[in-house]
């Protein structure tokens, strides 16, 4: 397959920081219908190859290409606009005075940039079906301040989508939700990961209960090396997942869902 149809390759990647490996001997590739998770432990590497894949950090060593453009050879202020990235860092920069609206909305003006006063109806109305789509709709008028946690990730993923990027990457986005807020979350981003147009997508996550059903492919990664990937199904095992995490663990599948805990 060409570079320029897949919608992340990385060969050989390294990345260096302070005499350590954050990532080393990474060969990846996403395609474009293809929705992948990344499952690690703490400090696997799984945020730093989200920058990767985000534009937001150049290789150590290797070469990584995004929406077909190698990165080092791109001007990435006009790559990163096509890229919808979803992380803790972007929703603690939102004002919490902006409504929903407002923040779903103005994804568009970073692109485009449009002025404030620019955006005309049909973005007001993309991005309240948006918010609608991600269950947020009655919240439109509400201070992001005044949120829940799990309708501020809510509101960044509609946000993230507002530019109808060719690529979306979310970081953690279950992260600190309770148990509804999660269940909620895994529902929403089945769906997305379900409906045939919406973008190539990259889900970071800890855990194997937060796999939402839909999704395809699994990267497995510890200590900043690429322990397995492929199909989710194959992927993930118990003897795959124990060696992820360094423990004795087994998984059980639910229906569509997954579950681990230690082997007594
Ligand atoms: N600039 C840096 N200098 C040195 N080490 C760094 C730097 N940035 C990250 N690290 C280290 O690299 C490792 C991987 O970090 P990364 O954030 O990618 O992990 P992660 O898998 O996303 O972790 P978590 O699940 O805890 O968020 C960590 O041990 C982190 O401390």
């Amino acid at each position: 397959m060409d570079l320029e149809d897949l919608v992340v390759h990385m060969a050989d990647v390294g990345v260096r920081r302070a005499k350590n490996n954050l990532l080393s001997e990474v060969n990846w590739s996403v395609e474009l219908d293809e929705r992948w998770v990344i499952l690690g432990p703490n400090g696997a590497g799984k945020t730093t190859l989200l920058k990767l894949a985000a534009a937001e950090l150049h290789p150590t060593t290797g070469e990584v290409h995004v929406l077909g453009e190698k990165l080092g050879r791109v001007d990435v202020f006009e790559l990163r606009p096509r890229i919808g990235f979803c992380s803790a860092a972007l929703i603690a920069r939102i004002p919490p005075e902006e409504t929903v609206l407002d923040v779903v909305v103005s994804a568009g003006y970073a692109v485009l940039g449009r002025w404030r006063e620019a955006y005309d109806q049909l973005d007001t109305g993309r991005a309240l079906d948006l918010c609608k789509a991600l269950g947020i709709g009655h919240l439109a008028d509400r201070l992001f301040g005044t949120l829940s946690e799990g309708e501020r990730k809510r509101t960044v993923i509609a946000r993230a989508l507002m530019t109808d990027p060719e690529m979306l990457l979310l970081d953690e986005p279950a992260a600190g939700l309770d148990l509804g807020g999660r269940e909620d979350l895994v529902a929403r981003l089945s769906d997305l990961a379900r409906d045939p147009d919406a973008p190539a997508t990259v889900l970071v996550t800890h855990h194997v209960e937060e796999v939402p059903p839909g999704f395809t492919h699994l990267l497995l990664i510890a200590d900043g090396g690429i322990v397995a990937q492929g199909l989710l199904e194959d992927v993930l095992t118990s003897e795959n997942l124990s060696k992820t995490f360094g423990q004795d663990l087994e998984l059980d599948k639910l229906g569509d869902r997954y579950f681990a805990r230690r082997r007594a």
